[in-house]
């Protein structure tokens, strides 16, 4: 709870949501959700209101139903008692709106001036489009032509992933919305930018004297990013199939977390001063030259049948919506270089997948062995120390570090320091679109992608999606339920390294590493 105090400091200031796409899974699991527990924690006083549109007709009542149903669900916050959700609820109204019918607009114009006079809201109006991609630029079009831009306050336009399919369509679409809104108003999501632990990446590198020093090509030996899933395509095959796993976490997650850990300390923490050193990061990637050269360095594969625990799991191609011929990838991983002072020879490891043993996003920091082993030919075995970020779902970081054996002479073994966020009473870390709505509401872009980090994303995947459409039956194939094909693993053993184990635990789930205490 937060006390009465800090309310005014962490209180958006009023405006209309609009949620475009509001009977659909995103505004379902996350939005209304997020909407909830900020208000639950005070961060959204009383002077705002979200107008829910779609198609499907639904009455004010039974839009109310939807919205309790989705908190009690996937909010980690329950309803508090009656009164307070009937407070809450009130600000919800519905629109039933076809976004290609101009007229609607107007209606919803007259609709939202109602609220805003209800609520003294001075014309302050985010829009937020969970909506399939095509419509992005349709909607934006709309609202100026339906004069829902016209009001005296400030309009924001916040945007769903996947922002393009590739570099020309991305350019593509982003003119259409620059007719519309000024690139300061257009707060493009990338989730994992609003997760805790991926801020706080920031924090742990600027913020502690001992990793500063250490963080570039003379200590570090590699870096390794791993973004693993269980869950197969679930009801998304349509989307899936034309999208695969490099465009839909590649693209985006996968790269701006990269950025995040290689990006050099901004001079300010502003969020224009923040987002160049992360494009300094992206221009500096070493694009591959040939497809040649994307063969050697990426794996592509996709889930044939398998099992998880007792559970057998269908293939890909067996999924719903999924063309029973697909050669859509369902994992990659890819060795990529940064060519810049700090990181010149130092291989990023990124690898992403769906039916994979485990859930979890997890970065690992190797670093170098120390330059002269005084306990070498002793039958010593010193393993490389590792900084591990644990970003989902659990939240923490341990250091792995060799340390004497207790009660022997001189045996060494790897002991963890480990700090579980997540395990700490009282912690309940707020999700990505509760940070990431309520930063939009607030102006602050920092967590946002900017249109010359989509472009030059897009321009380093866009190459290695190249390569494999000139082949696309050359994809590798894994069980459901295991770590990715053999190519994965070979492409650090080539290195002389290995991917570390994820969650603490080998490949078998043994225990890895035991916890001190
Ligand atoms: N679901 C997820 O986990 C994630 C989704 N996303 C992105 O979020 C966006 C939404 O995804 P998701 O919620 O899964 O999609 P859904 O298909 O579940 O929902 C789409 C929504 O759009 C509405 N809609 C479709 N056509 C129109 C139209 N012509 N006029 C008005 N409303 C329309 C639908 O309502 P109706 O049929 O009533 O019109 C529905 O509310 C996509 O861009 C997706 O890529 C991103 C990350 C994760
Ligand atoms: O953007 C996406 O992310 C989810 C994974 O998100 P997480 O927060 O659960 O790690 C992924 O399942 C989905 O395919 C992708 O579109």
């Amino acid at each position: 709870m937060v006390d009465q105090q800090n309310l005014n400091a962490l209180k958006t200031p009023g405006a209309v949501f609009f949620i475009f796409g509001a009977t659909g899974d995103l505004a379902r699991r996350k939005l209304f959700p997020a909407i909830y527990s900020l208000y639950r924690e005070g961060k959204l006083a009383e002077d705002f209101a979200v107008i829910g549109v779609a198609r499907r007709p639904r009455s004010r009542e039974e839009f109310h139903d939807d919205l309790y149903n989705s908190i009690q669900e996937f909010c980690r916050y329950k309803v508090l008692d009656t009164a307070h959700w009937n407070r809450f609820a009130e600000h919800f109204e519905y629109k039933s709106l076809d976004i290609n019918n101009i007229d609607g607009y107007h209606e919803l114009r007259e609709q939202t001036e109602v609220l805003e006079k209800r609520y003294g809201i001075p014309g302050n109006r985010l829009f937020y489009l969970a909506l399939a991609p095509e419509l992005f630029g349709s909607v934006s079009v709309n609202l100026q032509k339906g004069g829902m831009l016209d009001s005296a306050g400030w309009h924001r336009l916040v945007i769903e992933k996947p922002f393009g399919y590739d570099l020309l369509s991305a350019q593509k679409l982003n003119e259409e919305l620059s007719h519309v809104f000024k690139e300061e108003e257009i707060y493009r999501i990338d989730h994992y930018l609003g997760k805790e632990m991926v801020q706080n990446i920031e924090v742990i590198r600027f913020g502690n004297a001992f990793f500063e020093p250490l963080w570039n090509n003379k200590h570090i030996a590699n870096v390794q990013i791993t973004l693993s899933e269980t869950v197969g395509v679930e009801e998304r095959g349509g989307y899936y199939d034309h999208a695969g796993a490099l465009r839909d976490m590649g693209q985006n997650h996968m790269l701006q977390m990269l950025t995040m850990i290689a990006m050099e300390p901004p001079s300010r923490l502003l969020p224009e001063d923040i987002r160049d050193e992360k494009v300094k990061v992206l221009r500096s990637l070493r694009p591959y030259a040939s497809a040649a050269e994307v063969e050697e360095n990426v794996v592509r594969a996709q889930y044939t049948q398998g099992e998880s625990g007792n559970q057998k799991l269908p293939a890909y191609r067996e999924e719903d919506k999924v063309d029973p011929n697909s050669n859509t990838e369902t994992y990659f991983s890819a060795k990529v270089l940064v060519d810049n002072f700090r990181w010149a020879g130092v291989p990023f490891y990124i690898r992403t997948g769906k039916r994979l043993p485990v859930k979890t996003t997890e970065v690992v920091v190797e670093f170098k062995n120390m330059p002269t082993n005084v306990y070498l030919g002793q039958k010593h075995t010193l393993e490389p120390n590792l900084l591990v970020i644990r970003v989902n779902p659990m939240e923490g970081i341990y250091i792995k570090i060799n340390a004497k054996k207790p009660g022997t002479e001189s045996q060494i073994e790897p002991l963890a320091m480990e700090f579980c966020q997540s395990c700490q009473v009282g912690i309940n870390s707020p999700e990505a679109y509760e940070r990431l709505i309520h930063d939009a509401a607030e102006g602050d872009s920092t967590y946002f992608t900017r249109w010359d980090e989509v472009a030059t994303a897009w321009s380093f995947i866009d190459r290695i999606a190249q390569a494999w459409k000139q082949n696309p039956g050359d994809i590798k194939h894994y069980p459901a339920g295991s770590w990715g094909p053999q190519e994965a693993h070979d492409l650090l053993a080539k290195d002389g390294f290995h991917w570390w184990p994820v969650n603490g635990q080998d490949e078998d789930n043994v225990i890895w590493i035991k916890n001190q205490g």
